[in-house]
């Protein structure tokens, strides 16, 4: 999928609603740091926005409703940081807890000593660097070079390449995202990978939604549009997301109108011609909006 600059969501709300509308369910997936939490110069110091545990826990209680968190941490680490989804993915979708039981990807969990290696040596390597901090979560490692001085960070890059190469061979990988560079398995599976099983298990007249702030979101927007809707937390760079908020106050309050303003037309059929919902044989009319297409806000 090509990339362009996602709209303002703001600006298209009731085209959302009408994309939305013809769908018998709702997968919201939602990324954690830079999306549910602001981003924090300490990485044990981030906590999702109180907005958006109320929003997710509002949706997760909608029977119509099924809510994920993906996450780029270890899913033992992100479960501690927010409660209440459906489901969880940690390390960039390598496992899943899924229904009371977690998989793991079978590379990844061989591989998992290879990255402890490399994480101890990055510990050493990188111990004269001030402020340099190495998260390490099992199947995949972080350098954090947020606090790192500016002038420092590109050594820290090279450090890690180098260490990476020698002790992982091909069998891992470097990669950055904000402020980190990640270590991991060189292997074809990400987010979007982990959000496409997620969708597996639900009727296929879900409508997924995904909200992520990163470069490992990029996957995820891929796995659930053009069907469904991508939202990136951020400026208007170019994603494979249609939408963007800019920051976690932001997708908040879009969390709140999904639940206020899309739920209740979920599940209903739409007449494709007038964009009004049509009559079901359980209930009256419930009109969203008629517009002309002259109207249309895209
Ligand atoms: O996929 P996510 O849930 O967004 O996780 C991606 C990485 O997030 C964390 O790092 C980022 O947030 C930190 C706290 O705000 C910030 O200090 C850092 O610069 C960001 O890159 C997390 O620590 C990593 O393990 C995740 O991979």
């Amino acid at each position: 999928m090509s990339e362009t600059s996602p709209r303002r969501l703001d600006e298209h709300l009731p085209r959302i609603r009408r994309e939305l509308s013809g769908a018998s369910r709702l997968l919201v997936c939602l990324d954690f740091d830079g999306t549910l939490a602001p981003i924090v110069e300490e990485p044990t110091d981030a906590a999702a926005l109180e907005a958006n545990e109320r929003g997710l826990e509002t949706l997760a209680s909608e029977p119509q409703v099924s809510t994920a968190i993906v996450s780029g941490r270890a899913l033992s680490d992100v479960r501690t940081r927010v409660g209440g989804a459906d489901v969880y993915a940690g390390n960039h979708g390598l496992e899943l807890e899924r229904d009371g039981s977690v998989a793991v990807h079978p590379i990844a969990r061989t591989r998992a000593a290879l990255v402890d290696e490399v994480c101890s040596a990055l510990e050493t390597v990188l111990e004269p660097i001030p402020r340099t901090r190495i998260e390490n979560k099992r199947l995949t490692g972080t350098v954090h070079t947020r606090s790192v001085p500016a002038a420092l960070r590109p050594v820290v890059g090279r450090l890690a390449e180098r260490i990476v190469d020698r002790i992982g061979g091909g069998d891992l990988v470097l990669s950055s995202g904000k402020r980190v560079l990640e270590v991991g398995p060189a292997i074809p599976w990400g987010k979007g990978n982990a959000v496409e099983l997620i969708a597996s298990d639900l009727p296929a007249e879900t409508a997924s939604v995904y909200v992520g702030d990163d470069v490992t979101d990029e996957s995820a927007f891929q796995a659930v549009e053009p069907a469904g809707i991508g939202v990136r937390v951020g400026d208007s760079r170019p994603s494979a997301a249609s939408y963007r908020v800019r920051s976690p106050e932001h997708v908040a309050e879009f969390l709140e109108w999904l639940d206020s303003e899309v739920l209740d037309a979920i599940g209903r059929p739409i007449d494709p011609g007038s964009d009004t919902l049509v009559t079901t044989a359980a209930g009256s009319p419930a009109p969203i909006e008629r517009r002309s297409s002259s109207q249309a806000d895209d």
